[in-house]
């Protein structure tokens, strides 16, 4: 196991931040994280790279204990933080270098890492140039280049496509898998979770501090494959019509934006039928119905009762 992680604890006054959370990692694997603002990720990962006390548990990272071995564990890690950490008067080139320097290159050798990494990247054409004249993207891809210049076998990266442009996103996404490819093993976090479910060989799905449950996203996908989406278009929806709905038999959840609602039930040829007879008994049409198939948002809806999209 490269990184294990058990019954991790994080209070801040008096209040759970991360609860008893237990997560294994494979070398070779590419976990992704998921979960919405404020589940925890970020301060998980930070008690991963010994940023934050641990308040109870335990980390144990390529065999060694994060607390006895902290140190010679940091130098086979490289964190991609939420929020990017570049100097803005230092060029790309120097940046790569500097961080390269802090994990012990030195010589020709940091000269190669930085170039691989600058091209690793796609910012070679742009090593002279300092970040202040970078796009949003261009930024996150040096952030990047600068946690993976020491070739990590741990990369970890926390919610790397917030705010950038489907361009520069789909770069990011690109290089994960070719980091992963290359060798090192990938713990990703996001909410967007068409990403983790595109790029991770597993998922753990977190919320409240608490890995709900674990898996790839088929076994995820298999845990509620009983279930199904029905997204209705109705003339006038209301806040009774769906308190109705959701009270029927089979109905796990049911909520609103305007005109649309969208329920999550257990597979019933009844159901639709029911739920068509509450609309019109309340004077509605319906204008549109789709039943669509377990997605990992259906999972996450099930397992902690809330959209992602929702909390965005
Ligand atoms: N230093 C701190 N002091 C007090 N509370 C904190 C601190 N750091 C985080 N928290 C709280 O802990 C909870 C978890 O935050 P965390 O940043 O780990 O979540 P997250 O899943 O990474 O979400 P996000 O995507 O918004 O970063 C939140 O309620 C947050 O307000």
């Amino acid at each position: 196991m490269l990184l294990e992680i058990d019954q991790l604890v994080k209070r801040y006054h008096h209040k759970i931040v991360v609860d008893h959370l237990s997560l294994k990692i494979r070398e070779g694997e590419i976990m992704g994280l998921l979960g919405p603002n404020g589940a925890g990720k970020t301060t998980t990962i930070n008690m991963i790279t010994g940023l934050t006390k641990i308040d109870q548990g335990s980390i144990k990272i390529f065999g060694q204990n994060l607390e006895k071995s902290g140190k010679a564990i940091k130098k086979g890690i490289g964190l991609v933080p939420q929020d990017i950490a570049i100097f803005d008067d230092l060029n790309a080139w120097e940046n790569i270098a500097f961080f390269g320097g802090l994990y012990g290159l030195k010589g020709n050798r940091l000269k190669e890492k930085v170039q691989w990494a600058l091209e690793f990247v796609g910012l070679k054409d742009h090593q002279k140039q300092f970040p202040k004249k970078f796009s949003g993207g261009m930024k996150r891809r040096l952030n990047i280049a600068c946690a993976i210049v020491h070739q990590p076998k741990l990369i970890i990266m926390d919610e790397p496509t917030v705010g950038i442009d489907p361009q520069s996103r789909n770069h990011i996404l690109e290089s994960v898998r070719r980091l992963n490819r290359e060798g090192s093993t990938i713990l990703y976090t996001s909410h967007y979770m068409e990403e983790v479910d595109a790029i991770s060989s597993k998922i753990a799905i977190m919320d409240q501090g608490r890995v709900m449950a674990q898996g790839t996203s088929d076994e995820l996908k298999k845990m509620i494959s009983s279930e199904d989406r029905i997204l209705l278009t109705v003339s006038d929806a209301s806040y009774s019509m769906m308190e109705k709905i959701k009270n029927l038999q089979g109905v796990i959840d049911c909520h609103g934006k305007g005109k649309e609602i969208t329920i999550l039930a257990k597979k019933d040829s009844a159901l639709i039928g029911q739920i068509s007879q509450i609309i019109s008994n309340m004077g509605a049409e319906i204008h549109s119905l789709q039943v669509e198939k377990v997605t990992l948002e259906s999972v996450f809806l099930t397992l902690t009762g809330k959209t992602l999209r929702d909390r965005e």
